[in-house]
């Protein structure tokens, strides 16, 4: 027992009772643990047993005899053993010790967390037992080789819990050499990243992914053109970009909803996909565009090829999830590698440049890039801008063209046609300006314009005695499906005192097949104010008969294509001869449009056919000319006037 002044003040109270308890016969060995200086300046623990050697007669204590051990450095390697497995346990990182041979030695609380395996499941087994099917045997040998080669291994790998659900892991491995077992033993530490993997993947997903349509986006469409640009350049092929837009898809979404809208796109996206296959990329590059990239092309025009494929995939109508089916058309525009550029940027600028053209041509059709086309699209924007100013300026006006019946031979009515004559540009025919109105908006305040002016007119002419005459105005899509249109008909009826039976509306196949259970309510309303109804250019489109007679039409208006082969062209007889027989059975009034021959007419009126429209009977005329002619007609001249011609733009 050392004497007290060399044992540390705090364990002195302990030593002291420990002897006290020893005497006294409490405890039956004296043996404690005590900090004792080593008369430098540290302390060192030592431990220190003694027993009784001497007592007096009466038994009491005279001296007693023991051992004291210097035990600071067991001490201290116990201390850190402790640590140690306190800091194992509490680890989120679960721990495995495994042997030279790969077997488990012990584990810690968050492996059996992480793996559903406790520490009694897996002593003795190979670690093998965690390796998932995800990676091959020659992986996992890999691994194992190399932690057996140089003590270490760190990397990521997909591994099985108990439950057989697979994880990913972060691993590290390290080799220790374990003094007491004379053995080399791995510490191999593992982190579960599952969900940050997953993250991270989802984050790679948006960003380069487009969510509605899963199909790639920009990002990964221009990193896939590059590429396809250099494998192109290596193997000396060529690439063609199709940069392809719906027509009209904002009014469908506007009238539909977005969310028929959504659903329209996805489906346009799994024709394209199945249209063009699985091997093509095709991305959404937002809104209602999408690009294709079609690689190894043998001949440009395999391009041209592809492209009216996708035109006639379209025509079959698209089913929607919801059951639904809307028939929507593209317009596509075509870029070629190495013909144009060899820049992805610039491909798809000259594929998208192509794709306006091909709006500008009337739609449902492709075009492929040339140079002038950039002239063009420089011409319609500064277009584009005149046209806002158009009314302000009072640059437009209405030319009127006579439509003639077969049975009287009387003047009917007449068609409203637009002009524009233009300071700065000239006379611009409407089939250049009026898409361009469309894009922009303006023929919702353009075609109210043409509506008031035209009654206004008709107005003018009933003062002179042409009280039966019918006006006819021709109807833009974005007019029928945007806003209040109905509204604005009655308004306009009740402005300008035209009894609603004299004004017909024409509005072409295609938009009317096109938006077929939006428009049809609007018609319905139009047929209730008592205006009539055309389907203007019919045959274009494709309508069926039975979708007809579901319409609240009054008038089918042949167009001129039919019309021009007559009375020779065997095809076009025979179609006009159908459409004029199928008019009359559904209880349709039939004009043939673009009439320019006697021969043709003489056909028309040999069919039945029961009013014609065209250069034979009159060009375009303005209100006044116009006015003149009709007054002028005689029903029952014999031989047919002169046609009236116009100096300007008819
Ligand atoms: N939404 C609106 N569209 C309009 C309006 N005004 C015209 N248009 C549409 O523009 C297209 C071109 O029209 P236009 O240049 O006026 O041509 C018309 C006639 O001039 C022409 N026509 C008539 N008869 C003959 C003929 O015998 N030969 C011949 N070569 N051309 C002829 O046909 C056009 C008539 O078109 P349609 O409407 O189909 O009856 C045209 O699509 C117009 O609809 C407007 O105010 N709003």
């Amino acid at each position: 027992m050392p004497a007290e002044s060399l044992i540390h003040p705090d364990d002195l109270p302990m030593a002291r009772d420990a002897l006290a308890r020893y005497l006294a016969d409490t405890d039956s060995r004296y043996q404690i643990q005590l900090r004792v200086t080593d008369g430098q300046a540290g302390w060192v623990w030592m431990r220190v047993r003694g027993r009784v050697v001497e007592r007096d007669g009466q038994g009491a204590v005279l001296r007693i005899a023991g051992t004291s051990l210097n035990i600071t450095g067991t001490r201290a390697a116990e201390r850190d053993r402790k640590i140690a497995a306190e800091v194992l346990r509490s680890m989120s990182e679960a721990v495995a010790v495994i042997d030279a041979d790969f077997c488990f030695v012990s584990v810690n609380p968050a492996f059996q967390r992480m793996t559903g395996y406790s520490e009694s499941d897996v002593a003795g087994l190979n670690a093998d037992l965690l390796d998932s099917d995800q990676h091959d045997a020659a992986f996992h040998a890999h691994i194992r080789a190399q932690a057996a080669r140089t003590g270490e291994w760190s990397g990521e790998l997909w591994q099985r819990r108990k439950d057989g659900e697979e994880f990913f892991a972060a691993v590290e491995l390290r080799t220790v050499h374990d003094a007491d077992l004379g053995t080399r033993l791995h510490v191999v530490v593992l982190n579960d990243i599952t969900q940050h993997k997953r993250t991270e993947q989802e984050l790679r997903y948006l960003a380069n992914f487009d969510t509605l349509t899963s199909l790639p986006n920009r990002s990964l469409l221009s990193e896939r053109l590059s590429r396809a640009i250099i494998r192109a350049q290596r193997e000396d092929k060529r690439i063609a970009v199709l940069f392809l837009d719906l027509d009209r898809f904002k009014d469908v979404n506007d009238s539909l909803g977005h969310a028929a809208g959504d659903r329209i796109l996805r489906a346009t996206a799994t024709r394209l996909q199945q249209t063009v296959g699985a091997h093509q990329t095709v991305a959404r590059l937002g809104g209602d565009e999408f690009t294709i990239v079609i690689e190894d092309l043998e001949h440009t025009h395999d391009a041209e090829r592809i492209a009216r494929e996708i035109i006639t995939a379209f025509e079959a109508p698209l089913l929607l999830e919801d059951r639904r089916e809307i028939t929507i058309s593209p317009s596509i525009g075509i870029s070629l590698y190495p013909d144009h550029s060899q820049v992805p940027t610039e491909l798809l600028k000259q594929a998208d440049t192509a794709m306006y053209q091909a709006k500008a041509a009337g739609r449902r059709t492709f075009m492929r890039y040339d140079d002038n086309m950039d002239v063009a699209v420089r011409q319609r924007a500064t277009l584009s801008s005149a046209l806002r100013k158009v009314l302000d300026r009072g640059e437009l006006r209405l030319v009127f063209q006579p439509r003639l019946s077969l049975a009287t031979s009387r003047v009917t009515g007449v068609e409203a046609l637009l002009r524009w004559s233009s300071p700065e540009h000239g006379d611009i025919p409407p089939n250049d300006f009026i898409p361009l109105a469309e894009e922009s908006g303006l023929i919702l305040e353009i075609g109210e314009w043409v509506l008031r002016e035209a009654c206004l007119v008709l107005g003018r002419w009933r003062q002179h005695g042409l009280d039966a005459l019918t006006v006819s105005v021709n109807v833009s899509v974005l007019q029928l499906l945007r806003g209040d249109f109905p509204d604005v008909v009655r308004r306009v009826l009740a402005d300008t005192g035209i009894p609603p039976g004299l004004l017909e509306l024409e509005l072409t196949e295609s938009v009317l097949m096109a938006n077929a259970e939006q428009t049809a309510a609007k018609l319905h309303a139009f047929r209730q104010l008592g205006v009539a109804l055309a389907i203007d250019d019919f045959g274009t489109g494709y309508s069926s008969l039975a979708y007809l007679k579901r319409l609240p039409i009054t008038t089918i208006k042949i167009d001129k294509a039919f019309v021009d082969g007559l009375p020779n062209d065997t095809e076009d007889a025979a179609i006009t001869s159908t459409v004029i027989a199928m008019g009359h059975s559904l209880g349709l009034n039939v004009v043939a449009e673009g009439v320019e021959t006697e021969a043709q007419m003489r056909f028309l009126a040999g069919r039945g056919c029961d009013e014609i429209q065209g250069f034979w009977v009159a060009q375009p005329l303005d209100a006044l000319q116009c006015l003149a002619f009709i007054r002028n007609w005689r029903p029952d001249t014999p031989a047919r006037p002169a046609p009236v011609r116009v100096a300007t733009l008819p």
